[in-house]
């Protein structure tokens, strides 16, 4: 594996039982500090794709792999770990935090995964406090989830999987179904992450994380890679509107977002879509 390659996918085929062939051979290197968006229509392999970056899933072709980056010499296969092992190297967040969150009271979410890789007890409760207050959720330990809106839940899956400190968070649609005020908070906080070093890696449909967050955009056709490279890039190619949930009044967002020329301003652009993100 290439220094500074923190994922590296190689040739993965995915064929669930019933026979659907979700990934139809996926090659591609996330280097360490990108935030990755992967983006494309319903599906065309997203989720599944993001499943195989942390070991959920595995390749099902034999030559298939996916090898993830534990230190400076040290990689390994996620074929050949536990996925309580992987995990505190790659997070991953489900689409539904229902999915993952357990526990009656915030503080205990938070402090399962740190426990679980011993984090010393005398650590945690700073830990936890302090990932409170990074998610907007200050002094929220001993609130139970199910008193909490979807957006706060939301956010309290995201820091259950980060306050690990992965060196990979793969986030799946982390702002759907979100209002704006609450996908900024979500976009603010996973910001904050990858600015402190780490790699993000967001499966989304989401003008804002694409276009004002990610520093690549990987787009899904069927199974492939359709397009792979810097948002500017990516969305140059037309095939990639057509090939993904992209509307007309989008393009006129990223063109602007993305500083082409001749297009409304954000402003003027994020107001004339105004609640059609999605
Ligand atoms: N557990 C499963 N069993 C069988 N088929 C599945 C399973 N999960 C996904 N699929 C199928 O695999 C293909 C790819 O699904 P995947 O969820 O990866 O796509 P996606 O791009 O993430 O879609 P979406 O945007 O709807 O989440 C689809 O045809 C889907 O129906």
């Amino acid at each position: 594996m290439e220094p500074g390659v923190a994922v590296d996918v190689r040739n993965v085929e995915h064929v669930y039982a019933g026979g659907v062939r979700a990934l139809a051979g996926v090659s591609l290197s996330i280097e360490q500090g990108e935030f990755v968006a992967i983006i494309g229509k319903n599906g065309s392999g997203k989720t599944t794709l993001a499943k195989h970056l942390n070991g959920l899933l595995r390749p099902t072709n034999k030559d298939g792999a996916v090898l993830v980056r534990e230190s400076e010499s040290d990689t390994f296969s996620t074929r050949d770990r536990p996925l309580h092992r992987i995990a505190p190297v790659v997070g991953y967040v489900f689409q539904n935090p229902d999915r993952q969150i357990f526990h009656d009271t915030c503080r205990e979410e938070l402090e399962y995964g740190p426990r679980n890789i011993g984090i010393p007890a005398g650590l945690l409760a700073e830990r936890v406090a302090e990932t409170l207050a990074a998610v907007g959720l200050p002094g929220r330990e001993e609130t139970n989830p199910v008193h909490m809106s979807r957006g706060e839940r939301q956010r309290l899956a995201i820091a259950a999987t980060l306050v690990m400190g992965p060196q990979v968070a793969i986030v799946d649609e982390p702002t759907t179904g979100q209002d704006r005020h609450e996908a900024r908070l979500i976009l603010d906080y996973l910001a904050q992450y990858h600015a402190s070093g780490r790699t993000v890696v967001a499966v989304s449909h989401d003008m804002a994380l694409v276009a004002e967050y990610a520093t690549r955009i990987v787009a899904m056709r069927e199974g492939r890679v359709l397009a792979d490279g810097p948002p500017r890039q990516v969305f140059a190619r037309p095939e990639v509107l057509e090939s993904t949930n992209i509307r007309p009044p989008q393009v006129t967002v990223l063109g602007a977002r993305l500083g082409h020329p001749g297009l409304l301003t954000v402003d003027e652009a994020v107001t004339a879509l105004a609640g059609g993100d999605r």
